[in-house]
């Protein structure tokens, strides 16, 4: 079997075009576009480029962005002051604080300073809470996005079994709250699993959010699974001196035997930044008392 691409850079295209779309009518309703705030600390250059890529689909979307590049040695309390602001200011719906942080900082004390309802990373604990619950909740972008990637690839998903290896608050616990409300059997295995690749054959999706490069083989998937590739790897590339991006799968071993795959990069990455903007335009409709848009 060779696996289909799941081509997640071309289906955040499209969901960000639609998004682009409704912020018209939310201009027209409130008289001012949806409004993301990022705040950088540092100078981590991954987080550069994501944070400039945010802000070029916030514009691009029609949307507000405001960029506050805060300096590595920012203390913590400067940085709380900075969220309060940014919490009490009105053409502000979206919240977002990249991580990583420099290690002086307690990224759970910043976390929680963000107001729920402008928490668009969804990963405020009253946040992850609604979501435990099945309550009305904004959800971490990058589950969100594998969510829809998945929907988007099976259909229906009710009574597939899901292997979500990881259990990080940002991806792999989110994701098994999403899989669940979809009425998967869902597995959450870890670092500590006992026969890994025994359990993860065991699975119709596959996702993987573990962080170790090409770590899932391809004798470890069930021939005709899905598999969602979390992993953002940089690794030496072919030439001396380059580096190149693989995922937490060995993406030519399992695309050998997968019925699906996400593609590293190309995959759930873009999906990361639309569901950011999906985030921010939920958060605005919601803070403007209006209903959710609808078909997002
Ligand atoms: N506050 C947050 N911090 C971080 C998050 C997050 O969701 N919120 N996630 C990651 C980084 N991230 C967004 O912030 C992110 C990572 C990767 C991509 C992406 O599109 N990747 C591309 C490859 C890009 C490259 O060449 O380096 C892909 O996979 O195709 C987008 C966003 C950690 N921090
Ligand atoms: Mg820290």
């Amino acid at each position: 079997m060779t696996a289909r691409i799941i081509d997640g850079k071309a289906f955040a295209a499209g969901l960000r075009a639609r998004l682009a779309a409704r912020v018209p009518s939310f201009v027209e309703k409130t008289g001012r576009a949806p409004g993301l705030a990022v705040v950088l600390v540092g100078e981590d250059p991954a987080s550069q480029v994501y944070v400039r890529s945010k802000h070029k689909a916030t514009v691009e979307a029609g949307m507000q962005s405001f960029e506050h590049r805060l300096p590595a040695e920012t203390s913590q309390q400067a940085l709380l002051d900075l969220v309060a602001a940014l919490n009490a200011d009105d053409s502000v719906d979206g919240i977002l604080v990249q991580l990583p942080l420099p290690p002086h900082i307690d990224d759970k004390a910043v976390l929680a300073a963000i107001d729920p309802a402008k928490d668009v990373d969804g990963f405020h604990v009253v946040n992850a809470g609604r979501l435990a619950v099945g309550e009305e909740a904004l959800v971490p972008c990058t589950p969100l996005g594998s969510l829809m990637l998945l929907q988007d690839a099976l259909g229906d998903l009710s009574g597939l079994h899901a292997v979500v290896i990881g259990r990080s608050n940002i991806v792999g616990k989110p994701m098994a709250q999403l899989l669940l409300q979809q009425s998967c059997t869902v597995t959450i295995a870890h670092s500590r699993t006992k026969d890994l690749p025994g359990i993860v054959r065991l699975a119709d999706i596959v996702v993987a959010a573990v962080g170790r490069a090409e770590m899932v083989r391809g004798d470890w998937i069930k021939p005709g699974a899905t598999v969602i590739d979390v992993g953002i790897n940089r690794v030496p590339g072919a030439e001396p001196g380059k580096t190149k991006l693989v995922g937490d799968c060995a993406y030519d071993e399992c695309a050998a035997v997968a019925g699906a795959i996400t593609p590293v990069p190309g995959g759930v990455g873009p999906m990361t930044i639309a569901c950011l903007l999906r985030n921010t335009l939920v958060a605005a409709h919601r803070r403007a008392g209006l209903s959710d848009p609808e078909g997002l």
